[in-house]
């Protein structure tokens, strides 16, 4: 982050935070795929993804999360807890269909807008958590990777699982979760593909608690929350952006080259062979 963005940074957290310390307010939902309840009392926002069955991120689940995070920080939540409606799957990643036979103007705004649906959560300076209450792979384990804390139910699986699908994590889910992971453990999970089970998650430290229920995993998320209460949101929400910055910037830089990668590597025939079998084992599962 250069000086300027700093700056500019350091003057929107000043506006949002300059009198209104002690107030309660009300965010509303934006999406239809998903929903957005606020605690009048807490001023926490938990942000619900409901695009069942398995909460695959298309273009419009990905613009709706992305404008509900921007509403979030827009009303001054003191929090983003990001949680799904389904009882047994958080978010099963990108939608493989809009990467399958793709048309391409569409292909272009989908990544776009995971790229700034990204940008918006990891950079968001708002405290924000994830209460995983089911499986998490690839996109999803990356959406929980940019909160700054997460909560897991048992009997679940997380991680980046890409490698096994013939297709390659971007850098910044890498970094995402070099952010959260030794970078040891980070490359080899991601070089094998690894999905953990909540409980090696929790021994690895992708996740810090497990929870028995949904409702525990949202109490235990604003209790990450409530250890900020001595803390000056201001100096906070600057502090975090500061670890990121290297990040955000990164991806901010290379977003056109990023997008150009996406689009060959996707288009490549051996990708497509591989995304349509990897399709059909899923689909054979369910018959
Ligand atoms: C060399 C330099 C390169 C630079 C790099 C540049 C570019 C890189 C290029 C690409 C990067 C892309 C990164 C990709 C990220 C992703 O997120 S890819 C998605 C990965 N996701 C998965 O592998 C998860 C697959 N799903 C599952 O494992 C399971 O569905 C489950 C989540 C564990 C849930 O299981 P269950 O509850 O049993 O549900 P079903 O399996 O029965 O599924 C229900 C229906 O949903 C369909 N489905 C599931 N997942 C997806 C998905 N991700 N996309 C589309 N559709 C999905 C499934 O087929 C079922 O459909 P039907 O009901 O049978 O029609």
């Amino acid at each position: 982050m250069n000086r300027a963005m700093m700056m500019s940074a350091a003057k929107n957290l000043l506006t949002r935070y300059g009198s209104t310390k002690n107030n309660i307010y009300r965010c509303m939902s934006t999406g239809k795929l998903t929903t957005v309840d606020v605690n009048e009392k807490s001023g926490v926002a938990v942000l619900t993804m409901n695009r069942l069955p398995v909460n695959g991120l298309n273009l419009e689940l990905l613009r709706d999360i992305r404008n509900d995070i921007d509403e979030i920080e827009g009303n001054k939540c003191r929090g983003l807890i990001l949680t799904s409606a389904s009882s047994s799957v958080f978010s099963a990643g990108l939608d493989i269909m809009e990467m399958y036979k793709p048309n391409q103007d569409r292909l272009k705004e989908f990544w776009t807008t995971l790229q700034d649906t990204w940008l918006a959560l990891y950079g968001s300076s708002v405290p924000t958590a994830a209460a995983i209450n089911g499986h998490s792979p690839a996109g999803g384990c990356l959406l929980a990777t940019s909160c700054e804390y997460r909560v897991m139910l048992p009997k679940f699986t997380i991680g980046l699982n890409e490698t096994k699908l013939g297709i390659v994590a971007p850098k910044w889910f890498m970094a995402t979760f070099c952010n959260v992971l030794p970078r040891r453990v980070a490359e080899m999970a991601l070089t094998q593909g690894k999905m953990f089970s909540s409980e090696e998650a929790l021994k690895v430290g992708l996740v810090d608690e497990l929870a028995q229920s949904k409702e525990e995993a949202i109490e235990k998320c604003q209790q990450f929350f409530a250890t900020f209460a001595k803390t000056n949101p201001f100096a906070r929400a600057m502090t975090k952006q500061q670890f990121r910055s290297k990040d955000l910037q990164q991806l901010e830089d290379e977003k056109a080259q990023d997008l150009e990668a996406f689009l060959f590597f996707v288009n490549q025939p051996s990708v497509q062979k591989g995304l349509g079998i990897y399709l059909d084992s899923l689909k054979a599962k369910t018959k």
